[in-house]
């Protein structure tokens, strides 16, 4: 029965229909690495993990499996979410179908993979901005794909307040760090985002949700430091539900919250100055395989495709002020 309702797909073991096999990734920004990949998920993939998720939704938190909670969170991220279980994982074949495609998709080994998370935000939820990686290096997000679930609202776009479309515009200047709870994390309050959430006034990179479509960005340079470039927000969805499901790829394999990323130099082993030992750094290679793609064409057809719909602002104001 499964078989006859997956339209251009195929029914996995559990009856979900799968996509099928996902197209060449699209080149959103180089600076951060970030890449669009549509259709990684096929609509019957999207909504099954919409149901496993529904009835277990809490307030959001912040950082591996929730684990940097502290007093206010929600000025910073006011969605609701759930992070899978390891037994989750282990029950279910849909789930460990994803991890792999995830994992190949983001060419990263899937012992990299932390806990599958999904969130929900309702009208006037949001994720202020932020970097996934930490700048004190106490969190490892080396690089995040984020998978939308649905569509059919307004708004709700993943926002890069570094990558500026407009023609000759410069960078806005670095959101301040903020320290909570001992850590300091790269994070803004929600009425930072307003400003780039606003399609008319803001000229940076806004990554439209589109069920079934991925956003793939790396947080780490392709030395493991973090990529403060990539600083980025969740926009508030307008007249709908925005689902996501959220796959953060650790630096290091065995995922492990609190573990710091120490760079390792290839002069340790081989007596050579300053090198960083790439083989040791698995979601630098992947970074690597992906900026060997980079193109500039597709950054020019982004400000084509801007400048078409209105004249760039090329002053930029800082998210912080
Ligand atoms: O909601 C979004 O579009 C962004 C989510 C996000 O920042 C993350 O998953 O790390
Ligand atoms: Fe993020």
């Amino acid at each position: 029965m499964a078989l006859l309702l997956c339209l251009a797909s195929s029914a996995g073991a559990d009856g979900v229909c799968e996509a099928p096999p996902p197209p060449h990734p699209e080149i959103v920004a180089t600076r951060p690495r970030a890449y669009r990949i549509r259709s990684l998920l096929s609509a019957s993939e999207c909504e099954a993990l919409v149901r496993l998720a529904s009835p277990r939704l809490e307030a959001s938190r912040l950082g591996p499996a929730g684990s940097l909670s502290f007093a206010g969170g929600a000025a910073w991220r006011n969605s609701s979410s759930t992070t899978l279980s390891d037994d989750d994982l282990a029950r279910n074949p849909l789930l460990q179908r994803l991890r792999r495609r995830f994992a190949d998709v983001a060419l990263l080994p899937e012992t990299h993979a932390e806990p599958l998370q999904i969130a929900r935000y309702r009208p006037a939820e949001a994720f202020g901005l932020h970097t996934d990686a930490d700048v004190s290096g106490a969190v490892l997000r080396a690089a995040t794909l984020v998978v939308y679930l649905s569509d059919g609202f307004d708004g709700g776009e993943t926002v890069f307040p570094r990558v500026s479309l407009a023609r000759g515009g410069s960078l806005p200047p670095l959101p301040k760090i903020v320290a909570s709870g001992g850590q300091p994390l790269l994070l803004q309050q929600l009425d930072s985002l307003a400003k780039f959430c606003d399609g008319r006034a803001s000229s940076v990179l806004r990554v439209a949700p589109r069920r079934g479509d991925a956003l793939l960005f790396f947080s780490t340079h392709p030395d493991g430091a973090p990529d403060l470039d990539s600083v980025h927000g969740g926009c508030p969805p307008i007249g709908g539900e925005k689902w996501i499901a959220q796959q953060w790829f650790n630096l290091e394999g065995g995922f492990a919250a609190t573990r710091r990323w120490t760079p390792r130099r290839s002069s340790e082993a081989a007596g050579t100055p300053n090198v960083v030992d790439e083989e040791n750094v698995p979601a630098a290679r992947g970074g690597e395989q992906w900026a060997a793609q980079l193109s500039a064409r597709v950054l020019r057809s982004l400000r084509k495709e801007l400048a078409e719909k209105e004249e760039p602002s090329l002053e930029m104001t800082s998210p912080g002020t």
